[in-house]
């Protein structure tokens, strides 16, 4: 079997690239992974705590191939040169997903959909630590919903990444909007990050669910009811958006906005929902609507894929730089770690 760098401690990630023939089987805290070797493929398990369902689910990923070019490195790319941060078009770009933190609405156990409401402290937390776990990850675009928990989560997660640029909310919402936010530094916008919030990107509509409390929802309608509206594919809860209406226009917003930023090379975070992160989930590991409708995301918590040769590789979820990375580091990006680590030592 090809050999494959997958969530090897940094420092191993040279070394030994090749799982054993029985599968590797890995404990991080509370977060475990299992890679059976499939012919070419390696499935992924991984499971903790709802992360991944109640069962653990399997994925497909892609043999990290051994020709790894260079994703562009805004760390070594000289920040004062004449042309700015010239990126040199590659074909390797990260893609990080993350749901946004715990809200005031789930802590209540509130149907939230497209409700606008902030994140408790725990969420706050929640996106701090999500933060700390890919701040060694290049981010050069962000994407969020139109809502302000995915909103917070992006903005608090990036205040410890080490790259320290700064996120700046885009306002394309009208001509003064654009006028009134423009920025007059060269300088000052190479070390900024552009914060794209699209509608797209929300939690599905929830209907006539949404402020309704869960549990009363399941005693008054059935819990099978309840389940059916939140978890099947095509069926809508009252009046408001199935999970297939919901694909429909975040994985369509995906392939139109975001794909083209990777396929430039640019390096995405996506902090969105449950759902919206479902669907692209769906597109990204080409999952059947059978197989998305087991697929749960804890909130908070990082995905990383890499996205190389128009195809979506899942990496794993980065664990914070100072365990041993659950997280598959491709050797671009332990260059890029490097190259961080030199830049502020
Ligand atoms: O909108 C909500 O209520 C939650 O964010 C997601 O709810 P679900 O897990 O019931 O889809």
């Amino acid at each position: 079997m090809a050999a494959a760098a997958f969530h090897q401690p940094i420092a191993a990630v040279q070394s030994n690239r090749v799982l054993n023939n029985s599968g590797a089987h890995y404990e991080f805290g509370n977060v475990s992974m299992r890679l059976i070797p499939k012919g070419s493929k390696v499935n992924m398990q991984l499971s903790r705590n709802g992360i991944y369902g109640s069962g653990k689910r399997n994925f497909c990923v892609n043999q990290a191939s051994s020709s790894q070019t260079s994703v562009v490195d805004p760390v070594s790319t000289p920040l004062n040169n004449s042309s700015g941060e010239s990126k040199k078009k590659s074909n390797e770009a990260a893609l990080i997903l993350v749901r946004h933190g715990e809200s005031l609405w789930n802590e209540k156990n509130l149907f939230t959909g497209c409700v606008d409401v902030p994140l408790t402290k725990k969420g706050v937390e929640e996106a701090i630590e999500a933060g700390k776990r890919i701040s060694n990850i290049p981010v050069d675009m962000i994407y969020t919903s139109a809502l302000i928990r995915a909103q917070m989560t992006a903005m608090l997660a990036m205040t410890q990444h080490r790259r320290r640029k700064v996120p700046i909310v885009m306002h394309n919402e009208s001509e003064q909007a654009k006028t009134w936010s423009k920025i007059f530094s060269e300088e000052t916008m190479k070390q900024s990050i552009p914060v794209v919030t699209a509608w797209q990107l929300n939690e599905r509509m929830y209907g006539e669910l949404q402020g309704l409390n869960k549990q009363e929802t399941a005693d008054r309608y059935g819990k099978e009811q309840v389940h059916v509206w939140r978890r099947s594919y095509d069926i809508p809860p009252p009046n408001g958006e199935s999970l297939e209406m919901c694909a429909e226009r975040a994985v369509a917003y995906f392939k139109d906005n975001i794909e083209p930023q990777l396929q430039s090379g640019n390096n995405v975070m996506i902090a969105a929902h449950g759902n919206s992160l479902r669907s692209i989930i769906m597109y990204l590991d080409k999952l059947t609507s059978q197989e998305v409708i087991s697929l749960e995301l804890s909130t908070g918590i990082p995905m990383l894929y890499i996205f190389k040769e128009g195809k979506f590789m899942r990496r794993g979820s980065p664990v914070a730089p100072t365990e041993a990375g659950v997280y598959a580091y491709t050797r671009n990006l332990a260059r890029y770690r490097q190259k961080l680590d030199e830049m502020l030592h």
